[in-house]
């Protein structure tokens, strides 16, 4: 009830607030009265660890309301008699609309030295008492369909504190009442938060520094509680910290966590949780949930991804911006010598965009960090950069791309082929952007030399993207670039770092003279070919590009890209210039319209 003039009014309103006597507890039942509310100032008149009891605390703080002007009843019941405390509030107001649990006590010890009766009489005051009085109040609200009830968490409770094992358990435990009850009561607008105060009081002094102690005023946090008890306050199951001024919603928050075994049909060994460990305890991405139905709904997607055999799919984010869009457009040799390539160097230029090529970086990164796919898929397989050798790669735009943000890709093994001098692992990786938007595919072929002969199949299944060999014909056009020996070395600033591309002892251990270019900067330097010579420079009419890499490339060899124009596919090779050997083999490039033109 607001009065004109603004003011969050409590007219007519009952609240109960227990543990009343001082504190928080003091404060939160002037500010009620002051505001309107009859109040029940409860508190047993006990000390802070529990013992005795008087009926002065209540008294005084009764006394002051009255004074001041309000309505308010002293109740000297121990929370435990929960029943009793709102018996007082029915006895002499008729009704009861708002519950604050607030009592408390402390019996700090360590975890050795806490006795069963500390044990007890903490949760008995705090988590049993507030239940009581919840559970007494509950069917009232419902009957009169409005209701406020506040839980009273700590710090202590969700971080833990030494000395406070009985009281960071029961205050744990009123999050968890807390959960239960805003449900239950959510259907007749009984709505129940938890407001997490840290606050000078009887309870914390000698606890907090002096400094500290000061400036944590009681006062302050009570127009936080008020807030939440008023009926304009639609809040329900909220966690609210308070101190100091200051407030803020705290929530428990879930990662994306890891599947720990690849099909419903194997088991979870405790090497497998070992190899995952990293992803189950990655919180880069963790999300709030809202109910429990979210929680088991992730399960159930679990099993369908288990169900499908997909459960050995990897995934991570990929982060890009302008930076890494120029710098990859300079490894695959762009330059502002060529005035078309300025929107691929120049951020402030107008038609700034990357090279569609760029987005193999996703997938790639993903294999990178991972030994779980290529290694994974193999029979007692040992791979590592001495034996592995990019094979082939389609990527193919599915959306619009961006020129910054982060991509969620999902990677997994879709084929595995023995041939012979080696085995071909072929990856799906799907790339999405933040809002879930499916923005990219690739599919990468990786040749582990002498991994093959184990007894696999040697054909692809349906879904490998097949090469398309060149027309026999002379080629529609063919553009030549002339690669730096500093090429490897450029192109590894976008991320591939394998030292194959850069340390000659690396190169020697597998089996090349000297670093060999990466295969991935060639096809980048093959794409340009064609957008320069089909599609204007304009990388959005590229859709998709298929490649294998037939032959290694040495840093400084030039490339001569040779093309064939069918309606919107241009076919094409990749040649070396000073050895005539094919290294870009069954290749095509896809273009969204046949505005392509010679
Ligand atoms: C985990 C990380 C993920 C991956 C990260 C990658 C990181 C990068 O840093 C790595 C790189 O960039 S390496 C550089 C780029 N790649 C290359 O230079 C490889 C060039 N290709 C070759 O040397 C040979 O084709 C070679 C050696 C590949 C094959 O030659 P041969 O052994 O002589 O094979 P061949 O007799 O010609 O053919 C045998 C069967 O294999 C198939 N095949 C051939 N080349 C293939 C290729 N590139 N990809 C896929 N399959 C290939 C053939 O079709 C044949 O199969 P079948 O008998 O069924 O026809």
């Amino acid at each position: 009830m607001s009065s004109s003039n603004g003011k969050l009014r409590y007219d007519g309103r009952v609240a109960v607030v227990t543990g009343a006597g001082a504190g928080l507890g003091r404060e939160y039942a002037l500010l009620f009265a002051e505001r309107g509310a009859k109040v029940v100032v409860n508190d047993l008149g006990g000390t802070h660890s529990g013992e005795g009891a008087s009926q002065r605390a209540a008294d005084i703080v009764v006394e002051e309301i009255r004074k001041a002007g309000g309505e308010a009843v002293a109740d000297y019941n121990s929370v435990i008699d929960g029943a009793k405390v709102i018996e007082t509030a029915i006895n002499a107001f008729g009704r009861v609309d708002i519950l604050v649990n607030n009592a408390g006590i402390l019996r700090d010890k360590s975890l050795i030295k806490t006795s069963e009766q500390d044990w007890n009489l903490v949760n008995d005051v705090h988590l049993k008492g507030s239940f009581k009085c919840t559970q007494a109040a509950f069917p009232y609200m419902k009957k009169q369909n409005y209701g406020r009830i506040i839980m009273t968490s700590s710090n202590s409770g969700i971080y833990g504190n030494f000395g406070q094992a009985n009281y960071s358990a029961a205050k744990m435990g009123l999050v968890g009442l807390a959960n239960t009850v805003a449900i239950e009561g959510a259907r007749n607008n009984v709505l129940c938060n938890v407001i997490v105060p840290t606050a000078a009081s009887r309870m914390t002094e000698g606890i907090l520094p002096d400094i500290l102690f000061n400036e944590l005023k009681p006062k302050l946090i009570a127009p936080v509680v008020a807030y939440l008890c008023h009926e304009s306050c639609e809040d329900n199951g909220s966690y609210i910290e308070s101190a100091a001024g200051w407030a803020t919603k705290v929530h428990i928050v879930r990662g994306q966590g890891a599947v720990l075994r690849p099909s419903l049909d194997d088991p979870v060994t405790i090497e497998y949780v070992k190899d995952v460990w990293s992803k189950v305890t990655d919180m880069s991405r963790a999300k709030h949930l809202g109910a429990i139905g979210e929680a088991s709904g992730t399960l159930l997607e679990v099993l369908e991804k288990l169900k499908e055999g997909g459960g050995d799919a990897v995934e991570d984010t990929f982060e890009f911006d302008s930076n890494a869009l120029i710098t990859y457009a300079l490894g695959i040799g762009a330059s502002i010598k060529n005035d078309k390539d300025m929107r691929f160097l120049y951020e402030n230029d107008t038609d700034f965009a990357a090279i569609p090529s760029f987005f193999v970086m996703p997938g790639l990164m993903l294999q990178m960090s991972t030994d779980k796919l290529v290694s994974k898929a193999l029979p007692n397989s040992q791979v590592d950069f001495t034996n592995i050798l990019h094979g082939e790669q389609y990527l193919e735009i599915v959306d619009d791309l961006p020129t910054s943000g982060t991509l969620l890709t999902s990677g997994k093994v879709f084929d595995v082929m023995d041939k012979g001098s080696g085995a071909v692992v072929v990856t799906n990786c799907d790339s999405f952007d933040e809002s879930g938007r499916l923005l990219v595919r690739n599919q990468s072929s990786t040749f582990v030399v002498g991994a093959g002969k184990f007894g696999g199949k040697k054909e692809p299944i349906a879904g490998v993207v097949p090469l398309q060999p060149a027309p026999n014909r002379q080629p529609d056009a063919f553009v030549q670039y002339v690669t730096s020996e500093d090429q490897a070395a450029l192109y590894r600033l976008s991320g591939d770092r394998n030292p194959l591309h850069i340390d000659p002892q690396m190169a020697l251990m597998a089996g090349f003279k000297t670093p060999i270019l990466q295969g991935l900067c060639t096809m980048g330097f093959s794409v340009r070919a064609v957008l320069a010579q089909f599609a204007d420079n304009n990388p959005a009419l590229f859709k998709a590009v298929k490649v294998r890499f037939s032959g290694p490339v040495i840093p400084g060899q030039s490339l001569r890209v040779d093309m064939w124009k069918q309606g919107t596919r241009i076919n094409f090779r990749t040649v070396v210039v000073e050895t005539g050997k094919e290294v870009i083999s069954g290749a095509y490039v896809d273009l969204k319209s046949s505005q392509a033109k010679l």
